[in-house]
C-alpha cells in the first residue's frame, strides 16, 4: 500500500531532500526551481509537502545520497514533521532508499518514482495504461527488494492500476518469481505497444495520403497545451492545474479558408523526464516527429520559461522531432508580467503571444498556423 494507507483521512506529508551541486546552470536537483517543481509534483500526487533539507556542499556520501550529517538532520526533520515519506530530488540507486529508509525510519522515494505514479494516476486509455506500466516495469526491475514493497504507490491518491501490483503481501513471493512475471507482462506489453504503434502509423500515412497537414501541440507540462488545444478547436481536452493531465494525444481537425489541417495534443514535458518513460512513451511522441509543424505552448508567466524552453527543445531532439519546423506560442500572457513577456518576445522574436483564457492573439495565431502550413 502507499505512503497514504496508514494515514487515512488526512493527506499524507511529505520531507524533499536534495543535494545542490555548487555547478550547473542553476535549475538542476536542489536549486529553487527544482525544488518548486518537485512541490508540485508532490501536490499533483497528493503530498503535502512541509520542509526541503537540502545540502549546500558536493561531497555527498554515496551510500546514503547526502551526507552523514544531513541524514540525522533529515530523520529529525522528517520526525518533526510527522512525515509518511521522503521525496529525493534526484534518481536514488537501490542501496540508497534502503539505507536512508533504515536511518530516517521513514519510506523513501525518488523523482522518477514521483513522475511515474502521476502517469499511472492520470493515464486514461488503454494505450496511455500499457505504457505507463511498462515504464513502471523498466523502473521496478532492478529495484526489486523481494518485500513487494517497491510495487506500491506513492502519494495520496488512489492506487495504480497496473498489474495488480501492490496488492501483494510481504514476501507472498521469491524474488525471481517476481522478477520472471514482470519480465514476461513487459513483453506482452511491448507487444501490445508495438501494435498500437502500428495503428497510429497507418492513421499517420492515411493522413499525410490525404494531404492534411499536421500540427503537434507541444510544451512543459502544465503550459496550457489542452487550453490552447481547446481554444483553438472547440474541443473539450481536459484542462486541469496539476502536472501531466494529458497523456493522451487527442486529434482534432481545423478548417479555415479552403486550408484544412490536424491539430494534435499530446503529453508534456518536464526537466529530466525519467528515460524509462521517454522509452515507454515513444509511440506517442512520434506523433511529433511525424508532424509537419511542432507548436511549441510556453508558460509566459512562468519565471524559468526560457529553461522551459530549452528542456523541451532537449526533448524534442532526443524523440527525433528536433528537425520539425516550430511555431513558438507564448501563453498565458494575461496573468504574465508586461515586462517579462516583453523580455521574452525579445528573447524569442518569432514567437505569437497570446492567451488561451481570454483569447487575445489567437486570431492571429490562427492566421500565422495557416501561413505556415501553407507555405510548406
Ligand atoms: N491565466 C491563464 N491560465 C491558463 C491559460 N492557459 C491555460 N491556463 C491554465 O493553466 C493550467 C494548465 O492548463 P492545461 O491546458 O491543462 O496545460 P497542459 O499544458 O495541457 O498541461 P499537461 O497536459 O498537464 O502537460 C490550467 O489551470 C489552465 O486553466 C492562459 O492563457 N491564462
Ligand atoms: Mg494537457
Amino acid at each position: 500500500m502507499g505512503a497514504g494507507a496508514a494515514t487515512a483521512g488526512r493527506r499524507p506529508t511529505a520531507v524533499l531532500v536534495a543535494v545542490h551541486p555548487e555547478d550547473g546552470d542553476g535549475s538542476g536537483p536542489g536549486s529553487e526551481t527544482s525544488l518548486a517543481e518537485l512541490t508540485r509534483l508532490a501536490d499533483t500526487d497528493g503530498l503535502t509537502v512541509a520542509e526541503a533539507v537540502v545540502q549546500n556542499r558536493t561531497r555527498p556520501d554515496p551510500a546514503t545520497y547526502v551526507g552523514s550529517g544531513k541524514v540525522d538532520e533529515l530523520a529529525a526533520v522528517a520526525e518533526r514533521a510527522h512525515a509518511d515519506v521522503v521525496i529525493a530530488d534526484g534518481e536514488l540507486s537501490p542501496g540508497q532508499v534502503r539505507n536512508l529508509e533504515e536511518r530516517t525510519g521513514v519510506r523513501v522515494v525518488d523523482r522518477t518514482a514521483l513522475i511515474l505514479d502521476i502517469f499511472a494516476e492520470h493515464a486514461r486509455t488503454s494505450e496511455g495504461r500499457v505504457q505507463v506500466e511498462l515504464a513502471q516495469i523498466a523502473y521496478q526491475l532492478p529495484r526489486l527488494r523481494g518485500d513487494g514493497r517497491a510495487l506500491s504507490r506513492v502519494g495520496g491518491g488512489r492506487m495504480a492500476g497496473g498489474a495488480g501490483m501492490g496488492v501483494r503481501g510481504p514476501g507472498e513471493m521469491k524474488l525471481e518469481t517476481q522478477r520472471r512475471r514482470l519480465r514476461q507482462r513487459a513483453t506482452r506489453l511491448r507487444g501490445n505497444v508495438r501494435e498500437l504503434a502500428r495503428r497510429r502509423e497507418r492513421n499517420r500515412g492515411r493522413r499525410a495520403r490525404n494531404q492534411v497537414p499536421s500540427v503537434a501541440v507541444t510544451g512543459y507540462t502544465n503550459a496550457g497545451k489542452s487550453a490552447l488545444l481547446n481554444r483553438l478547436t472547440g474541443a473539450d481536452a481536459e484542462v486541469q492545474d496539476v502536472l501531466f493531465a494529458t497523456l493522451d494525444p487527442t486529434v482534432r481537425r481545423i478548417s479555415t479558408g479552403d486550408l484544412t489541417y490536424t491539430v494534435t495534443d499530446t503529453v508534456g514535458f518536464v526537466r529530466h523526464l525519467p528515460h524509462q518513460l521517454v522509452d515507454a512513451f515513444r509511440s506517442t511522441l512520434e506523433e511529433v516527429s511525424g508532424s509537419d509543424l511542432v507548436l511549441h505552448v510556453v508558460d509566459a508567466a512562468a519565471p524559468d520559461a526560457l529553461e522551459q524552453i530549452t528542456t523541451v527543445h532537449g526533448v524534442l531532439h532526443e524523440i527525433g522531432a528536433g528537425d520539425v519546423p516550430e511555431l513558438l506560442v507564448l501563453n498565458k500572457i494575461d496573468v504574465a508580467p508586461a515586462g517579462w513577456v516583453d523580455a521574452l518576445c525579445r528573447a524569442c522574436p518569432e514567437a505569437v503571444p497570446v492567451s488561451a483564457l481570454t483569447g487575445e492573439g489567437v486570431e492571429r495565431l490562427r492566421a500565422e498556423l495557416a501561413a505556415r502550413l501553407g507555405r510548406r
